[in-house]
């Protein structure tokens, strides 16, 4: 099956994009939506975080405590190597489990992960998309998203790879700005990778 990895910085809209894909009929996995499954379900890294984080890292329900990790994390540079080691191989082993269950009808698929190029998961995908937008566009969206703070979001950015970085790394693109038609931009990459996943199909 032909892989795609599709990533953004936080606020750029990866999400929002991959949501036009799924119109198209192509399964997406969200690397960020497993992870909190995962955290919540799997007992070996349950315990892991709460040995790491603390026992507040849970709440009496069994729910994450994200803020109690987020204070943590994006705060420290070496505390979240510390989560990415305990959640990434997890996340690793359920996107190889998901992909191996989608049926062979199916064109191409999509990796959503924040970190797809951070965590060297794009080694496991085909080609990749960079989603980009303005920095204060990035920050509204999710200041409004999120009801945090600009200095919060900064915060998480800082822990990512600028887009300047990215950009060297991707493949396509997807400017997600107040001027750019997403539709249209998905449109037109849904056609190269629907070209591409027929070529390798044919017999060479
Ligand atoms: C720290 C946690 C609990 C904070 O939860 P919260 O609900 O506030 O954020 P959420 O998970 O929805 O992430 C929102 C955005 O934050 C950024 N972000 C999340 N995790 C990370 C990370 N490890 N490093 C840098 N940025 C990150 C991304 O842009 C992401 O899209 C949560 O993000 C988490 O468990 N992160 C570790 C898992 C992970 O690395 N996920 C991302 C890729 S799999
Ligand atoms: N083109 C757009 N026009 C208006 N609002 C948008 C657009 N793209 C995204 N948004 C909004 O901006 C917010 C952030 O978008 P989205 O959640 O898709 O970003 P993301 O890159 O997945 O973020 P994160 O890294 O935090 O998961 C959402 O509330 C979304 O509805």
């Amino acid at each position: 099956m032909y892989k795609v990895g599709i990533t953004g910085g936080i606020g750029s809209g990866k999400t929002t994009v991959c949501k036009v894909f799924e119109v198209l009929g192509i399964p997406v996995f969200y690397a960020d939506t497993v992870a909190k499954e995962i955290m919540v379900r799997d007992e070996l890294l349950i315990e892991g975080i709460k040995t790491t984080f603390g026992k507040e890292s849970y709440f009496e329900d069994g729910k994450l405590n994200n803020k109690h990790i987020a204070s943590i994390v994006f705060n420290n540079e070496a505390e979240l190597a510390k989560l990415n080691a305990l959640v990434h191989p997890a996340v690793f082993r359920a996107f190889d489990l998901w992909e191996v269950q989608i049926s062979a009808e199916v064109p191409y698929t999509l990796k959503e992960a924040a970190l797809l190029f951070e965590s060297e998961s794009y080694k496991m995908v085909d080609t990749t998309i960079l989603v980009t937008a303005p920095l204060q566009i990035k920050l509204d969206r999710v200041v409004a998203r999120d009801g945090v703070s600009a200095e919060q979001v900064k915060a998480r950015m800082d822990k990512q790879l600028s887009d300047e970085e990215k950009i060297k790394m991707a493949n396509h693109f997807i400017v997600n700005d107040e001027e750019h038609s997403i539709i249209e931009q998905v449109l037109a990459l849904h056609k190269v990778f629907l070209n591409t996943a027929i070529n390798l199909k044919l017999p060479q």
